[in-house]
């Protein structure tokens, strides 16, 4: 199957639906509803687990002719899934959020995959601006991109203290704000980012709104463990599958792998091995979120790479594999299918999916709107796979 698709690589005869069955011999559609209770698994090497179908609560599914191909793979077993809104220009007002949402919904989703919107703050968002998002019932949370920090962030906040009307709008009407959690400041080295994020605006931020529900996006260091563990419950995290596999080695040593590269920054192994403990500990506060941001491969694979690494094609195969590293599998339903509905309030998925240990052959690249992108794990295999 590579093989064969590889060989095609500069071949455009290739129809996307033969490109489709090539890439996706593998994965079925939509599971029926699985009468099994969950946790349908053996103790010792377990070769299946049922859990409660998953969300993905951040994830980039880019616009235009790119959004077929994400969607198609975002929505073969997540239930629902947080849009990031950092497109070019970025959703920044409810009108734009709602054609956004269309548009979602007419690249043909499998399933009753429901995308949740997201609005971008800019310096001219207004508390009117939150209000008048929050009353469709569709924009479930605003974003925090500092100006600068990372892809298409330009149009982000520059200053943080000025958006205390937002941030009390937000806190009144109960929509989550969402946080990039890296500061911008070109004198701060780039693995301190989140930490100095932390220490200089976050605590600040959580201290003068004390009900504003807050989610750090995509934590990367031992440092947002310990904040996120020590503040309220109102502050949770998500983590991305790559940031439980990998650390800045994989992406560094004996060459630089553009792949890894994303933001925040893969850290050393003990951030990992923190991230980890935190995935797998039973709390509440940390869920699943992948930040799959594709990326077309000859803007990867470039002088100077975009940030962002694609795991959408086996974002659960992926968090099964961390998971079970950690020999913590038990945990995997919690992170994946509860903790994240459980804090954004809405309901948990009432059916459930079914992983098997069965390796299969991860492909050289995807198809992205005509062009490609390089998946983690591109050109190696995978240990699970959705029945
Ligand atoms: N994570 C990334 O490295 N990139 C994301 C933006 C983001 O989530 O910061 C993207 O949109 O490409
Ligand atoms: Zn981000
Ligand atoms: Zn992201």
């Amino acid at each position: 199957m590579l093989s064969v698709y590889s060989k095609n690589k500069n071949d455009g005869a290739l129809k996307r639906s033969e490109i489709s069955s090539l890439i996706y011999p593998l994965y079925s559609s939509r599971l029926d509803q699985y009468d099994h209770s969950n946790f349908a698994m053996e103790n010792k090497a377990m070769t299946s687990i049922t859990i409660t179908r998953p969300d993905d609560w951040h994830i980039h599914l880019r616009d235009g002719e790119q959004l077929v191909d994400t969607v198609r793979d975002v929505s073969r077993y997540m239930g629902r899934a947080i849009i990031m809104p950092n497109l070019v220009p970025p959703v920044t007002n409810t009108q734009l959020a709602l054609s956004y949402y269309d548009r979602i919904k007419a690249a043909k989703p499998q399933g009753q995959f429901e995308p949740l919107m997201v609005l971008y703050l800019t310096d001219k968002t207004s508390a009117a601006d939150i209000k008048e998002a929050h009353a469709t019932g569709k924009v479930v949370a605003a974003k925090l991109y500092p100006a600068g920090a990372t892809t298409n962030s330009d149009s982000g906040v520059t200053s943080i203290e000025n958006m205390a009307p937002v941030f009390a709008a937000m806190e009144e009407v109960g929509m989550l704000l969402l946080v990039h959690g890296e500061v911008t400041d070109s004198s701060i080295d780039i693995f301190d980012r989140e930490k100095i994020f932390i220490e200089t605006k976050l605590k600040k931020l959580v201290t003068d709104f004390p009900t504003l529900k807050v989610v750090l996006e995509h934590i990367t260091t031992a440092d947002a463990v310990e904040f996120v563990n020590q503040a309220g419950d109102n502050i949770a995290a998500t983590i991305t599958a790559h940031h439980l596999l990998y650390n800045r080695n994989h992406m560094l040593a004996g060459g630089i792998r553009p792949h890894f590269y994303c933001l925040p920054i893969l850290k050393r192994n003990i951030h990992q091995d923190a991230l980890v403990k935190a995935a797998t500990s039973g709390s509440k506060k940390f869920f699943l979120g992948t930040d799959s941001a594709p990326h077309m491969k000859d803007k990867k694979e470039a002088a100077c790479g975009c940030a962002g690494s694609y795991t959408a094609h086996a974002a659960i195969e992926l968090y099964a594999e961390a998971f079970e590293l950690a020999g913590a599998l038990d945990k995997l339903e919690a992170f994946a299918s509860h903790n994240g509905p459980d804090f954004y309030n809405l309901p948990r998925n009432t059916d459930t999916i079914t992983l098997e240990k069965a390796s299969w052959d991860v492909p050289d690249f995807y198809p992205l709107g005509g062009d490609k992108v390089v998946p983690i794990r591109a050109g190696e295999q995978i240990e699970w796979q959705v029945k």
